[in-house]
């Protein structure tokens, strides 16, 4: 192969890089122990470009449009949960529109896959075609599930369908690949396991997972339910987010492929460590680099290294690559920041700006911020980093949460969004975080527990309310 190749990302390898890391160079040495930072970051990519993404809400469909818009753009494919979406798409003009001040950027090119259906019912995974439980009026339900159980004990079990129905972009070459190496998943953090279930077989250990979600501990929560096997569980990466972008609700129905870019941001990505090399971390020296964060670079998977420079070489996003331990700071400011201005804003039924100028809000949020800071600074993994007392102070905390409430003040909070709309919110992934990661330390995070009660409450009020369950009296429109 000639020294400057072609890579599989479309960028040439520097002069003298070694497509082959096993083999020796000049000096008798394998290259994996004489690339430079340098050398490391232009290397080749030996992993297909196709990108993934799972999830198609505002940020799914942001991020997807975006890559499709770089030069040399990658295969991107959009995997959808609902046979009205792939109805929509081949029904309508195949493309991703994204609204910009007023400026609307279609975009074609897009492969889609429905998704196979993953119903559970009483507690048991329904085949593809069978029938719901609910179905057959003679049978209790709980004791068809239990029929179900028995008789999938004593059968094969069911092969992993790939994809339901694959609609290829127009002029997309022959070859598809059933293995997802590269995804990126910004469904909402309670549905990402569920969603996850469905394609799990298709992920392997070489691939590599982007995260790209609002909340915390979703992660731990794959790990235990979907890849509880370290050896074969894909490489993860984490994002945090902060475009805004939303779909009118009035165009929502009549397209479901259209998301307006609100507010440009910014996404710090982080590749994160496997449990075992950072209970390790020794073992990744191989440089003489004296920091261990430098170190780890050594060991990226290909996908990941590829999946972080796609993002990075996408100016719309503005991503920007982080350390694990600085990505978990932002994280965490950003959860200190949700985890009062969307609970917040959902009892309020109100604004973000409706926290502002309202000393009662103040006292609420200044009780909800002492947990919370408490719990952070607290935290075994950010001991022994400067600075950390200072920046999740209270007070500072609590300036941040007013600066974020007055730059958005004219939003509709996402979890406020999610109540209106009978949607599960991200509560539990935000003050739930707060409260799990209290309680590991002895701290009781009351405050944290009861606004997440409160907002779990409202939500199953408002879905009770849509499904007719209660004959709620309307309010005069001038009361709301
Ligand atoms: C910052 C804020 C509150 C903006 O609305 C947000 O991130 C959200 O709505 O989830």
């Amino acid at each position: 192969m000639d020294a400057r190749t072609e890579s599989t990302e479309g960028y040439r390898s520097p002069p003298g890089f070694n497509e082959d890391p096993s083999t020796d160079n000049m000096e008798g040495q394998t290259l994996e122990y004489t690339q430079s930072d340098m050398d490391r970051q232009y290397a080749s990519f030996q992993v297909p470009r196709r990108v993934h993404i799972l999830g198609t809400g505002s940020i799914g469909k942001l991020v997807a449009h975006s890559i499709r818009g770089i030069a040399n753009p990658p295969p991107v494919t959009l995997l959808l949960h609902k046979r009205a979406l792939l109805n929509a798409w081949k029904e309508g003009s195949r493309q991703v529109t994204v609204s910009d001040d007023g400026n609307e950027i279609h975009r074609k090119g897009f492969d889609v896959e429905l998704m196979p259906d993953r119903r559970v019912q009483h507690g048991v995974e329904l085949k593809d075609g069978q029938a719901n439980l609910h179905d057959d009026p003679d049978v209790r339900p709980h004791r068809a599930a239990k029929a179900l159980q028995n008789q999938d004990a004593t059968e094969e079990p069911a092969k992993p369908v790939a994809y339901k129905e694959l609609v290829r972009a127009e002029g997309a070459s022959d070859d598809y690949d059933d293995t997802i190496h590269n995804l990126i998943v910004t469904t909402k953090a309670a549905y990402t396991v569920a969603a996850l279930a469905v394609i799990k077989h298709r992920l392997k250990s070489s691939s590599t997972i982007c995260f790209l979600q609002n909340g915390m501990g979703v992660i731990e929560e794959v790990n235990e339910k979907i890849f509880p096997d370290e050896d074969r569980r894909p490489n993860y990466m984490q994002g945090v987010i902060t475009h805004g972008a939303n779909v009118p609700p009035e165009l929502a129905a009549r397209n479901p492929y259209y998301v307006v870019h609100a507010g440009h941001g910014t996404i710090s990505l982080s590749l994160i460590p496997s449990p075992s090399a950072k209970a390790n971390p020794a073992s990744l020296i191989r440089d003489n680099s004296s920091n261990v964060e430098d170190r780890e670079t050594e060991r990226w998977a290909d996908s990941s290294r590829y999946l972080l420079r796609t993002l990075t070489r996408t100016p719309v996003l503005c991503a920007v690559g982080f350390t694990p331990t600085e990505l978990l700071q932002l994280q965490l400011e950003k959860l200190a920041v949700n985890s009062v201005l969307n609970p917040l804003t959902v009892l309020l039924d109100a604004r973000n700006g409706s926290l502002l100028y309202n000393f009662a809000v103040t006292r609420t949020l200044r009780l909800l911020l002492a947990e919370t800071s408490l719990v952070i600074r607290s935290l075994p993994e950010l001991q022994n980093i400067p600075n950390v007392e200072t920046r999740f102070s209270s007070q500072r905390l609590e300036t941040l949460v007013f600066s974020v409430a007055n730059t958005t003040r004219n939003n509709i909070s996402s979890m406020l969004a999610d109540v209106r709309g009978g949607r599960q919110t991200e509560a539990e992934y935000i003050n739930g975080y707060i409260v799990k990661r209290g309680e590991e330390m002895g701290i009781k995070c009351v405050v944290n527990y009861a606004i997440m009660q409160t907002v779990l409450g409202k939500s199953m009020l408002t879905q009770r309310e849509a499904r007719g369950e209660y004959a709620t009296e309307p309010r005069d429109p001038s009361e709301i």
